[in-house]
């Protein structure tokens, strides 16, 4: 493909490149994308609804079930090619960092150095009243689609949620801040199994080809980043990402 020699061409002579990424780059790990994370007991909710304060508060088993469900899918699951191909492009590149809205960890198992989470971690849980970190669950593993009670916080025996920004929260703004920069100072901007549909998080890109990066688009649907995208790439991640450091 004419498109990838050229973008492999844009990405290697780059000096500072922001790797911004989605579900979609998790996807060929086996880790269900926002929308197909539905399954069982879940399948009749929509994601957006179950990712919100609210439904914590109103059946904060039915929440708690989900997220332990979603981290032991994570548990099992392994990085990708493309999540390889991330972390060769980071060890090559004089500045680069790795903006990703997932809440899975195969970024860091892959060796990428300090991706920056927009959305919150599944591996970092809290309480949902004193905010104090509570630690990751050990034991037995949820199976899918089954109520759980969300443990107790030691401290104030508060209810301990998933340390993750739900719909209607605020993202972390320190690394907000700090991703809106990059963005701004970067030469290009690779966009990986993004829907650009969630906000802010999908201003990133536009911010970077605003300020006159190049925004390079692996997908293989079309989304609304196509508008800011001078190279889009048609194809998956684990088959694409390997081709653009070969
Ligand atoms: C849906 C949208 C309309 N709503 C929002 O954006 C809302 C509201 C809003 C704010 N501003 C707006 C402006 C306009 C419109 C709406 C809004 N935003 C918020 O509520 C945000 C918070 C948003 C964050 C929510 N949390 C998540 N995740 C963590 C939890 C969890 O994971 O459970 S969002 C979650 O969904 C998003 C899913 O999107 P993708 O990752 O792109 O995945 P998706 O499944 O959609 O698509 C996959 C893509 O991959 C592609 N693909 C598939 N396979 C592959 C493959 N193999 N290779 C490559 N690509 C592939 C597919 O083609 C597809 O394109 C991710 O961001 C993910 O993190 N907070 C907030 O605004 O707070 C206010 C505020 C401000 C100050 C003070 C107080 C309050
Ligand atoms: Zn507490």
């Amino acid at each position: 493909m004419v498109e990838v020699r050229e973008a492999a061409k844009v990405l290697s002579q780059a000096r500072r490149v922001v790797v911004f990424t989605g579900a979609g780059i998790s996807a060929e790990s086996g880790v269900p994308t926002f929308r197909d994370a539905l399954t069982g007991l879940w399948e009749r909710f929509d994601a957006q609804a179950l990712a919100t304060p609210q439904a914590f508060q109103d059946d904060p088993d039915l929440v708690w079930g989900w997220y332990e469900w979603r981290r032991t899918v994570i548990r099992r699951v392994h990085p990708n090619p493309g999540h390889e191909a991330v972390a060769a492009i980071e060890a090559r590149t004089p500045r680069s960092v790795v903006i990703t809205q997932n809440v899975d960890d195969l970024h860091e198992r892959a060796g990428s150095a300090g991706p920056l989470h927009l959305h919150g971690s599944l591996f970092e849980p809290r309480c949902a009243s004193c905010a104090r970190s509570a630690p990751v669950p050990g034991g037995e593993e949820p199976s899918e689609g089954r109520r759980l009670a969300p443990p107790r916080c030691e401290h104030c025996s508060g209810p301990v949620r998933p340390g993750v920004v739900w719909f209607g929260e605020a993202l972390p703004e320190q690394i907000l801040e700090t991703a809106v920069q990059e963005a701004t100072d970067c030469d290009v901007l690779l966009t990986i199994g993004a829907s650009g549909l969630v906000y802010p998080a999908a201003e990133i890109p536009k911010v970077a080809a605003m300020f006159g990066g190049t925004v390079i688009q692996v997908n293989p649907q079309p989304t609304p980043l196509d508008a800011v995208a001078g190279i889009n790439l048609h194809g998956t991640a684990a088959t694409i990402l390997p081709t653009l450091v070969a």
